[in-house]
C-alpha cells in the first residue's frame, strides 16, 4: 500500500501522514524534511542560493538518509542529525528557490522513489508533487487543502506567536513560499487528477486522520 499525501504548508499533511502510517503500520517519509536537509547543506557550505547554476552543481555533494519509522521520523545529511536545524527560519526561507532547481529535485525524486521501493509493507509519503510526479501510480491519493487563514494560525502557533503581528508575518512568508512552490517550472505543488481533496479547515486533527484512514481503508479492500 503507497499512499502519497499532498498539499501546501500548514494543511496538517506531516501530523496526518505520521498518525495514519502508525495506526496502518505502514512506514513515513516526510520529503519536505529532504528538501530542508539539502538546503540546510547548502546554506551551511556556502553555496550562492541566489545562483540556480551553483545550486545544481552542488545538488549530488549532500548524502541525506531519511529514517521511515512514524514514531520516530529522523534524518542526516552526511551523518548528522539535522531535524532540529532544517526547522528553522533560514531554512524555511531558503528552501523554495533551492527546490525549484531541476537537479536537485532529480536527486531527491530517485532518493524517495528507493525508499518507497524499499517499504515491503507499505508507506506514506507526503509532499508537494507524490502524487504527481514521485508516485504517479499510488494506491491512494490525497490532497489536503484549508484556508490561507487556517494555515497561518496553525503554523503561528506552532511558533508561539499568537499576536496579530507574528500571525501577519507568518502568513504572508507562507504565501510567498506556497507561490513559489506552486509556479515553479519542475513537479510544481499540484493535485493529481485522480487524488481525493479533503478540506481541513473545519475538521480537527483527529477527523483528519480518520478520514484518510477510511479513505485509504476503501481502497485496501477493492
Ligand atoms: N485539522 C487541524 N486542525 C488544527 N490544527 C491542525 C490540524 N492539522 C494540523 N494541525 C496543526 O497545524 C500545524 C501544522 O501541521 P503540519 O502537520 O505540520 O502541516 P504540514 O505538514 O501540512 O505543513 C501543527 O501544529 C499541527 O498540529
Ligand atoms: N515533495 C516536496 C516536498 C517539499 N518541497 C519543498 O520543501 C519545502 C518544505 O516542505 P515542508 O513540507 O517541510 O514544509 P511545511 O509545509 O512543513 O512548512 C516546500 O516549501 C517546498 O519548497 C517540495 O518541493 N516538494
Amino acid at each position: 500500500m503507497i499512499v502519497g499525501i499532498d498539499g501546501p504548508s500548514g494543511t496538517g499533511k506531516s501530523s496526518t501522514s505520521k498518525a495514519v502510517a502508525a495506526k496502518l503500520g505502514l512506514r513515513y517519509l516526510d520529503t519536505g524534511a529532504q528538501y530542508r536537509a539539502i538546503t540546510w547543506w547548502m546554506l551551511h557550505n556556502g553555496i550562492d542560493l541566489t545562483d540556480p547554476a551553483a545550486i545544481a552543481a552542488a545538488a549530488g555533494r549532500p548524502e541525506i538518509v531519511s529514517g521511515t519509522d512514524p514514531a520516530a521520523p529522523a534524518i542526516t545529511v552526511d551523518g548528522q542529525d539535522v531535524s532540529a536545524p532544517i526547522r528553522g527560519q533560514e531554512v524555511t526561507s531558503a528552501v523554495s528557490a533551492v527546490s525549484a532547481v531541476p537537479e536537485v529535485r532529480a536527486r531527491i525524486t530517485a532518493l524517495q522513489r528507493e525508499i518507497a521501493r524499499q517499504a515491503q509493507g507499505g508507506i506514506v509519503v507526503e509532499g508537494r508533487d507524490i502524487g504527481t510526479t514521485v508516485l504517479p501510480d499510488a494506491d491512494a491519493k490525497i490532497f489536503l487543502t484549508a484556508s490561507e487563514e487556517a494555515r497561518a494560525a496553525r503554523r503561528s502557533g506552532e511558533q508561539g506567536g499568537r499576536d496579530a503581528q507574528s500571525l501577519a508575518a507568518t502568513r504572508q512568508a507562507l504565501a510567498r513560499r506556497d507561490a513559489a512552490d506552486s509556479g515553479r517550472k519542475t513537479s510544481p505543488l499540484a493535485k493529481a487528477g485522480d487524488a481525493i481533496e479533503v478540506d481541513t479547515t473545519e475538521l480537527t486533527l483527529e477527523q483528519v486522520i480518520e478520514c484518510v484512514v477510511t479513505l485509504i481503508e476503501e481502497k485496501r479492500s477493492r
